[in-house]
């Protein structure tokens, strides 16, 4: 996927200022950013859901303005908003969806995966807000979709539910799904993104891998004992030396370096 300068405004608002992205085949690729920083609108524009004002897109080779119907079933899609909470049943619904794709996979195969096959028989409208969020991802990945936009995926999951969908993302990207999730979860994003960017007022502010965002792989490093704590640049030659020290085990040590968070939060300027 590649874009180039892509800029959209609605009104007086510049939601999307000037984006520039290339996310390769296979890629799981987060998108971080607060609220109203322009992820939705850019992803939606990926999608083929939103016009852009200007700039170039290409996704899996085709200008997502210009959408095919054969485009369309390579790409899947699970939005932030809920569908509709029909009379259908799960099962019915996963079905009922499969028929869409040419490709589609199992339905109650991705009822199992998606963590819902004790609800398959029970209507969509009857289920909790989590399990209905696991539906539309259930839907968004039946059509064996080779990029699959998630937005938000794992809003409203309890801690169970939001493990079984993150070794359901892995297990895609794993046989090649390339993958494109904004979310607000840090640890989700530690925890599946290949790379990262981070949006700040519809513009880029930092791109690159989880563990090194920001510099935080080579940050200073925070040593903290019983009784101190140092910053540090050679966290190695401050433990030595307090080994000495204590002659052996130092009483609580930790070595720390930013978290994710931490760097996260300094970029978008909080
Ligand atoms: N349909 C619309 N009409 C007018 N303004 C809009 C529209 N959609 C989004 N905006 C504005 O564009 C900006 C970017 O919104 P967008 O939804 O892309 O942000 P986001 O990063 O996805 O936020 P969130 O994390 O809250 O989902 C915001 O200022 C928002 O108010």
């Amino acid at each position: 996927m590649k874009v180039r300068g892509l800029t959209k405004r609605y009104g007086d608002v510049q939601a999307v200022g000037g984006i520039d992205l290339d996310i390769d085949a296979g890629e799981v690729f987060a998108i971080l950013g607060p609220n109203g920083a322009g992820k939705s609108t850019t992803v939606e524009i990926l999608e083929g859901y939103r016009r852009r004002d200007a700039g170039e897109v290409s996704v899996l080779g085709t200008d997502p303005g210009r959408p095919t119907r054969e485009w369309r079933s390579r790409v899947g899609i699970v939005l932030q908003s809920t569908g509709d909470a029909g009379e259908m049943t799960v099962r019915e619904t996963v079905r009922h969806f499969a028929g869409y794709y040419p490709r589609a996979q199992d339905p109650d195969e991705v009822i199992e995966r998606v963590g819902l096959a004790e609800k398959a028989g029970r209507r969509v409208g009857e289920l909790s807000g989590g399990q209905r969020r696991r539906v539309d991802v259930a839907l968004g990945v039946i059509g064996s979709p080779e990029l699959l936009f998630l937005d938000e995926p794992t809003t409203g999951f309890d801690p169970e539910a939001r493990r079984r969908f993150w070794e359901l993302i892995q297990g895609l990207a794993h046989e090649g799904t390339t993958i494109v999730l904004t979310t607000h979860y840090l640890d989700e994003v530690e925890a599946l993104a290949d790379r990262v960017a981070v949006i700040a007022r519809g513009r880029i502010v930092a791109e690159g891998e989880p563990s090194t965002l920001g510099g935080r792989a080579t940050a200073q490093a925070t040593v903290r004992w019983a009784g101190g704590s140092v910053e540090t640049g050679t966290p190695t030659r401050t433990v030595m030396e307090l080994t000495r020290r204590f002659d052996g085990e130092i009483p609580e040590l930790t070595v720390t370096r930013p978290s994710l968070e931490d760097v996260y939060l300094g970029l978008i300027g909080s």
